[in-house]
């Protein structure tokens, strides 16, 4: 009788809008854990900060000592408190005591995740965390275990929900920035301080856990080209929609192969135009989807709820579940796979394409004098669009793909150009033919 087996004990750290979830769903089904771990679940604690504001989770169990509780008597610790400290001292002392741990942290995986899979190794305690990349989608299992035999080249997705929920509504409804990012926060979306979203770290802590397990190597978040969403306006979303596209933040991580055969990894995030006719553009809301290409499998998409309590709380009992079945059946879930090293490529030497939006003076000379800007710096032209209003021209530039300091450099010195009144847009462009 699985009942009558030792319960596997279950410490949680930290009960906001993920943890509440996690305990409620925990306290509530108890038969349905057991049958699926073949052991019950029991909760030895739950580490808060504030106890009075939990009426709902049992008093006995709550405690504001995690340290305390992580030394107990536990078998798995669940790491919902976000943030590099305390959690990264917690949860070391957890692994090394050969306590396993389940975590939603990018934040703390991706600059210290070598640190913790080591202890882990050392200590034969496993590590999951399904929930810290696009919540509620099975993504990091399927990287990690069933793309295990493949070679991936290229992952490319929407991996922020606020940022997409704020780009969507500016998209569709005009919407204001602000107003959207207050609203993605009442609704759990966004981080405790959501300029970890607007500026683009927590997609850049995500693209370094997804780079890391993509193409086996360590990448931190101080390796990924990060750009976040708050330089983006209603001019940019109106120069896009003029072009049939829409803006998204993107991450992007790709295994680069130069002429010689060396092989490299890129890792970025920033906004990018893409066509409205792209499977992202139709990505609204606090939803994720990533692209996953692989030599054999071809081309994969997850798509799901990338944020929110509820939907991020399957993740996070789902890796419970696994965690305690390994400890059943006493085995271990994957480890560290960092052999193939490879070196990280710079922003400036990643192959990307622009769109580029000038006011110009409509005179004669003006389309050759930015023609040529371009080919001293040897960035090919895709199309150009102008459009005379009065003394003044509005021009519309889309380039070839292009190493991004060309394109950079490029656009630097097109500012300067007397003819050229302003620089309305500058974005990326993705997800079409170059
Ligand atoms: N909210 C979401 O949609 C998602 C969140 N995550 C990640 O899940 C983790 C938790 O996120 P949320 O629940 O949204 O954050 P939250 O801010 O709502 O909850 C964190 C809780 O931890 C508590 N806490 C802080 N320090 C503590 C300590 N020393 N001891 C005990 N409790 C402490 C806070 O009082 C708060 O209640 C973060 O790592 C976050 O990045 C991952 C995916 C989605
Ligand atoms: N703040 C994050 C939460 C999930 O990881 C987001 O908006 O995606
Ligand atoms: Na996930």
């Amino acid at each position: 009788m699985i009942e009558d087996r030792e319960p596997i004990r279950v410490a949680l750290l930290g009960c906001g809008t993920v943890g509440t979830e996690v305990v409620s769903l925990l306290q509530g089904r108890p038969g349905e854990f057991a049958a699926r771990t073949g052991a019950p679940l029991q909760v030895t604690g739950v580490a808060v900060r504030r106890p009075h504001k939990h009426p709902e989770v049992p008093e006995h169990l709550l405690t504001t000592d995690a340290a305390a509780l992580v030394n107990g008597d536990v078998d798995v610790v669940v790491e919902l408190i976000g943030g590099i400290e305390p959690a990264r001292s917690l949860l070391l002392q957890a692994l090394r005591a050969g306590k396993s741990v389940v975590t939603a942290n990018k934040a703390l995986l991706a600059e210290y995740g070598s640190e913790l899979y080591a202890a882990a190794d050392a200590a034969g305690a496993d590590i999951y965390f399904e929930a810290s990349v696009a919540g509620a989608i099975p993504l990091l299992r399927p990287l990690r275990e069933s793309l295990a035999g493949d070679r991936i080249s290229r992952v490319m997705g929407i991996v922020n929900g606020t940022t997409n929920y704020i780009l969507s509504a500016m998209d569709s409804s005009g919407a204001s920035y602000a107003e959207t990012l207050e609203e993605a926060g009442q609704l759990g979306y966004a981080e405790a301080d959501p300029t970890a979203d607007v500026d683009g770290f927590d997609a850049a802590a995500k693209a370094a856990i997804l780079a890391s397990l993509s193409f086996h190597t360590r990448v931190t978040a101080t390796d990924v080209h990060r750009e976040g969403i708050s330089g983006i306006g209603a001019g940019d979303i109106a120069a896009a929609k003029s072009l049939d596209r829409t803006v998204k933040l993107l991450s992007i991580c790709e295994r680069v192969v130069d002429d010689e055969g060396n092989e490299s990894v890129s890792a970025r995030v920033h906004p990018a135009m893409i066509p409205r006719s792209h499977p992202l553009a139709g990505v609204g809301g606090a939803f994720n989807a990533v692209f996953v290409e692989a030599e054999s499998a071809g081309q994969l998409m997850f798509y799901g709820q990338g944020a929110g309590g509820v939907p991020t709380s399957s993740a996070v009992l789902g890796d419970l579940v696994a965690v305690a079945r390994n400890l059943v059946v006493a085995g271990k879930g994957p480890r560290e796979s960092a052999h193939a090293q490879l070196p990280v490529r710079s922003m400036g030497a990643t192959p990307t394409r622009y769109h580029i939006s000038l006011d110009v003076a409509d005179k004669p000379g003006v389309l050759s004098q930015v023609a040529a800007t371009f080919n001293e710096h040897d960035v090919s032209i895709a199309a150009v669009r102008q459009q005379g209003r009065g003394p003044d021209a509005s021009l519309v530039v889309i380039t070839h793909t292009a190493l991004d300091s060309a394109l950079q450099a490029t656009v630097d010195e097109i500012a300067r150009l007397s003819a050229v009144n302003e620089v309305v847009s500058v974005m990326r462009v993705e997800g079409e033919q170059s």
